[in-house]
């Protein structure tokens, strides 16, 4: 893997040291935002009108960023408005590859993996310089295109999935509101203690490079789940009988631990499995309409185990575990009103 510096590739892992072998993941840079009138959002220009088949999405099944988009795009039925293309799990010098890149570096064309149908470039890292020939910065998934200005609209998946929450919703006519505004201070509140804590907290995990930097990640992780574990004993979801955004980012981290995380980024304190009421809560929300199809076991494994040759120098992908998602979940008994959940 690797980063774009003044628009030229570098094969480069990611720098700890200047940290005490912490992990701090950098910012997105492409921040504008498609909206239904084609105003401004709270950051970037203005110009990006919510219209059909205008924006393509490149994303990772891997990558539990882009996999908040691709559950935005199922849940606000988005599906035949923005089209997607999905890169292969492995990730080696090139960054991310697409199929049938000619000098690629990965190890094996993972099924269901794509290749680029708009430049029929070979990495993602051409679809940044197509945008912007002199980035600096990592080249990271998901990518959201804009085909009619020939740009990259926004590469922070935590503001896409609010311009898939809204922006469509004339052309949809899906109305469901996963971030109401009545919720959202809430929502910002419990985004802010989970991506520290848990999304981003694995990762803080995994990629340490000192035994304090870890075990300082591994204690905030744990001990957040504890508190998730507890909240979840007496609400069927985070923020009661609905659904929100917050649920839905939880989940991409929650599906990949006990396959991934546990033995990989060595976040083993116990698996998900073992903790009753975030294990039902996992289940229950796997098994809402169209999530299933968004998560792609094969991809998550392989990309974590075989891309990370400094954490997992054999590239060996565990077999295990086989966790049935499918199983009961038995939350409903916690709704505390008889109307439907969102979603
Ligand atoms: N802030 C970004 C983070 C995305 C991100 O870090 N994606 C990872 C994959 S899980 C990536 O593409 N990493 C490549 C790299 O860092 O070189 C977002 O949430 O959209």
């Amino acid at each position: 893997m690797g980063l774009l510096q003044n628009g030229q590739w570098v094969d480069q892992w990611y720098a700890t040291e200047e940290n005490g072998g912490k992990f701090v993941r950098e910012d997105a840079q492409l921040r504008h935002w498609v909206t239904a009138d084609g105003q401004a959002g709270p950051s970037g220009d203005a110009g990006f009108v919510a219209e059909a088949g205008r924006y393509h999405l490149y994303v990772s099944l891997a990558c539990p960023w882009a996999h908040r988009t691709l559950i935005f795009r199922e849940l606000k039925q988005l599906q035949s408005l923005i089209d997607v293309t999905v890169v292969e799990a492995h990730m080696r010098e090139n960054g991310w590859e697409f199929a049938n890149a000619v000098d690629g570096k990965i190890g094996q064309h993972i099924a269901g993996a794509q290749a680029d149908p708009l430049h029929q470039k070979d990495f993602l890292y051409q679809i940044y310089q197509l945008a912007k020939p002199h980035y600096n910065g990592r080249v990271t998934v998901p990518v959201l295109w804009d085909k009619k200005t020939n740009t990259i609209v926004s590469n922070e998946s935590s503001e896409i999935i609010r311009m898939f929450n809204t922006a469509f919703n004339d052309i949809t006519g899906n109305t469901l509101d996963y971030y109401p505004q009545a919720l959202q201070p809430q929502i910002n509140q419990l985004n802010e203690f989970i991506y520290e804590k848990i999304n981003n907290g694995v990762y803080r995990c995994g990629f340490a490079t000192s035994q304090a930097a870890y075990e300082e990640a591994y204690d905030a992780l744990f001990s957040a789940l504890d508190t998730i574990e507890t909240r979840l004993s007496t609400k069927r979801y985070l923020l009661g009988d609905s659904i929100t955004e917050a649920d839905w980012r939880l989940f991409t981290t929650l599906i990949r631990f006990d396959n991934v995380y546990v033995g990989h980024f060595k976040t083993n304190r116990n698996t998900i499995e073992s903790m009753a009421y975030i294990s039902d809560y996992l289940r229950d929300l796997y098994q809402q309409p169209g999530i299933a199809t968004t998560v792609n076991m094969d991809h998550i494994k392989q990309h974590y185990y075989f891309s990370h040759q400094q954490i997992n120098p054999t590239q060996i992908v565990p077999a295990g575990p086989d966790i049935d998602f499918l199983r009961p979940h038995n939350r409903e008994q916690l709704m505390t009103s008889t109307s439907h959940p969102q979603g």
